[in-house]
């Protein structure tokens, strides 16, 4: 099986092209590819192009466990190198359809920066549009966590504190995730404001774990701080693997910048997955 590896910011990705597998990918193949261990080991894996009637091009993202997801920043920027480097795209921009919803993406810098307009983002993870940010409390057995739901396709819950520590992300990100008032599980971001134009995060991932990045967890905790009036429009999330550039306008869509890069090809034996 054929693969292309890239990350951004540590948030790494790998793209099986359909048309070189001729076939769908089984959840028992995305498991162990996405193994460090038993595969090549990545965030996920991005299954396209696909044709869309819609779009340019079609994305589907899938997560280490097995599961779908509608939306990946990051996954979506590294899809966009990557058509690039096989010379589908050049600098202009271009559509791509997922399952949560169209976005536009343009390759700057020789493949180095990635720029994707998001979408919209809420503040709800339903399909209701105008809904004003909300706090919500969320008690586990030992700790209390205040938080606002926030969504551009894929759900997220951002959890400002006062200090991030890595220790609360992998204790606590876990039991966020699967808290059952999120219907559709939700990625949980633990967020520090800075000052009015710049925020750190932790992120803890649904069906991944903690990342070093993550480009829809970047927007969604850019666009609560930006909600909650603690934030101007433009802001610069930091994270372990480093830096987004987050930009929201009055209609709330949101638009990321980063870096991506790519780390090799190659292909997988088939007794890998025996
Ligand atoms: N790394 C991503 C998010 C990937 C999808 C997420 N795990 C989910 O299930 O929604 C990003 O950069 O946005």
């Amino acid at each position: 099986m054929k693969f292309t590896k890239y990350h951004a910011l540590g948030n790494d990705y790998i793209v099986i092209d359909p048309t070189d597998l001729g076939r769908e990918l089984t959840e028992n193949e995305i498991k162990i590819i996405c193994d460090r261990h038993y595969g090549i080991g990545s965030d996920g894996i991005l299954f396209g192009p696909e044709a869309s009637a819609t779009s340019d091009f079609k994305l589907r993202i899938f997560n280490p466990d097995g599961g779908e997801a509608e939306k990946s920043g990051n996954g979506l920027r590294i899809f966009a190198r990557y058509l690039w480097d096989g010379k589908l795209v050049n600098d202009k921009t271009f559509s791509i359809e997922t399952k949560g919803g169209q976005v536009q993406a343009k390759v700057d810098e020789k493949g180095r920066s990635v720029t994707v307009d998001m979408g919209k983002v809420r503040y709800t993870h339903g399909n209701d549009h105008e809904v004003a940010i909300q706090k919500e409390s969320i008690q586990l057995d030992d700790a209390t966590f205040e938080g606002y739901r926030a969504s551009v396709g894929n759900p997220h819950f951002v959890i400002p504190v006062d200090h991030l520590n890595t220790d609360q992300t992998y204790a606590y990100g876990p039991m966020i995730e699967h808290e059952a008032r999120f219907e559709n599980r939700t990625n949980v971001q633990f967020l520090k404001v800075i000052d009015k134009n710049t925020i750190q995060i932790e992120i803890w991932e649904r069906g991944a774990g903690y990342t070093l990045a993550s480009g829809s967890s970047s927007t969604a905790a850019a666009a609560v701080a930006y909600g909650l009036g603690l934030c101007e429009p433009k802001i610069k999330v930091n994270m372990p693997g480093g830096v987004i550039n987050i930009r929201i306008d009055q209609n709330m869509l949101a638009t990321m910048q980063g870096a991506v890069c790519k780390i090799g090809e190659g292909s997988i034996a088939a007794e890998a997955f025996l």
